[in-house]
């Protein structure tokens, strides 16, 4: 799977970017939620994709919008994780979200939420029956997925880097300073969601399994959300120029954008080989502490 996804070409100018199918309302700047002349109004998130970066999060949020009973935030909002937003209080938040009509659900994804310490107490804080998605990926690729979007932002801005190997190791060992690593130790993130929030309203979806097949992932999330089952095959097809899914809904057709699908920056076998065997144990914890295990490296 690694080789395939690092290896294979995608045209970079793809189809389509960021999408959205439904005509809502984009978000407003004001700090007014009142409702429009047709009954729709602005609603806090009755669910929230909190991570993990790098873990297929805006994938899950457009697939989650194929559904008529939601609609979702374009952008990500960093209301919890970002003091000047959460300063402007749950009116600023509410003005971030799309105009929807009584009984859809609202949601919004900041994959930063996750690894944020002070952001558990804030989302319970602003309503403790909201429902959690995360979504996860295999530690070691989302660390390498991670690392290229950060050089992949260097490199726009005419910035130097380091090559991940230099990031990853220090003295032929894992190096755990490394930012990019701590963000794929979940068990530790996680943990302190569960000191906040039960763990039957955290519905944990399998990043891998997002790509390999999307369906099955979505049928338990709407679940979870209690939402009547709506989502189905058809509105999956694989792309194969794209090396991924994209959706189809009322006859329009939609990719995620180019940054999506990066080729992966190099690392030797032997560092991803040391990187896989430091979060052996890790991953262990993580398993047991949403109950089931995931075929990581
Ligand atoms: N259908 C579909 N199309 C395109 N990409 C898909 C899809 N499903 C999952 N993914 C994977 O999503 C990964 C990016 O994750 P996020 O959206 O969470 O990234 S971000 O944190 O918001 O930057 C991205 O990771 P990389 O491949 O490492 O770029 C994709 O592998």
């Amino acid at each position: 799977l690694r080789e395939l996804r690092n290896g294979g070409s995608r045209s970079t100018n793809f189809m389509t970017s960021l999408f959205s199918f439904k005509s809502s309302s984009s978000s407003s700047s004001s700090s007014s939620s009142s409702s429009s002349s047709n009954h729709t109004q602005q609603r806090l998130p009755g669910a929230i994709i909190i991570g993990v970066r790098k873990g297929g999060t805006r994938a899950l949020l457009e697939m989650l919008n194929l559904h008529p009973d939601v609609d979702v935030a374009k952008a990500e909002v960093h209301y919890f994780n970002v003091e000047e937003h959460y300063q402007q209080g749950l009116d600023w938040y509410r003005a971030q979200m799309p105009f929807t009509q009584a009984g859809q659900l609202t949601v919004e994804k900041t994959p930063g939420y996750f690894a944020s310490t002070q952001v558990p107490a804030r989302v319970w804080d602003m309503n403790p029956a909201v429902r959690l998605l995360l979504i996860v990926r295999d530690p070691a690729e989302r660390l390498v997925s991670d690392y290229t979007q950060v050089r992949h932002n260097r490199l726009e801005r005419h910035k130097p880097y380091q090559a991940l190997e230099e990031m990853l190791l220090h003295q032929g060992d894992i190096n755990p300073e490394y930012k990019a690593l701590q963000r794929s130790l979940y068990h530790q993130h996680l943990a302190r969601w569960l000191e906040v929030f039960p763990r039957e309203q955290i519905h944990i979806v399998d990043g891998d399994a997002l790509i390999r097949d999307p369906y099955p992932e979505l049928q338990k999330a709407e679940r979870f959300l209690g939402l009547p089952a709506r989502i189905s095959p058809s509105n999956f097809y694989y792309n194969s120029t794209k090396g991924f899914y994209c959706l189809l809904s009322a006859g329009h057709d939609k990719c995620l954008d180019e940054s999506k699908g990066r080729p992966h920056a190099p690392l030797s076998e032997q560092a991803f080989r040391k990187l896989c065997h430091y979060f052996r144990k890790p991953n262990r914890v993580f398993f047991g502490m949403v109950g089931r295990s995931f075929s990581w490296c």
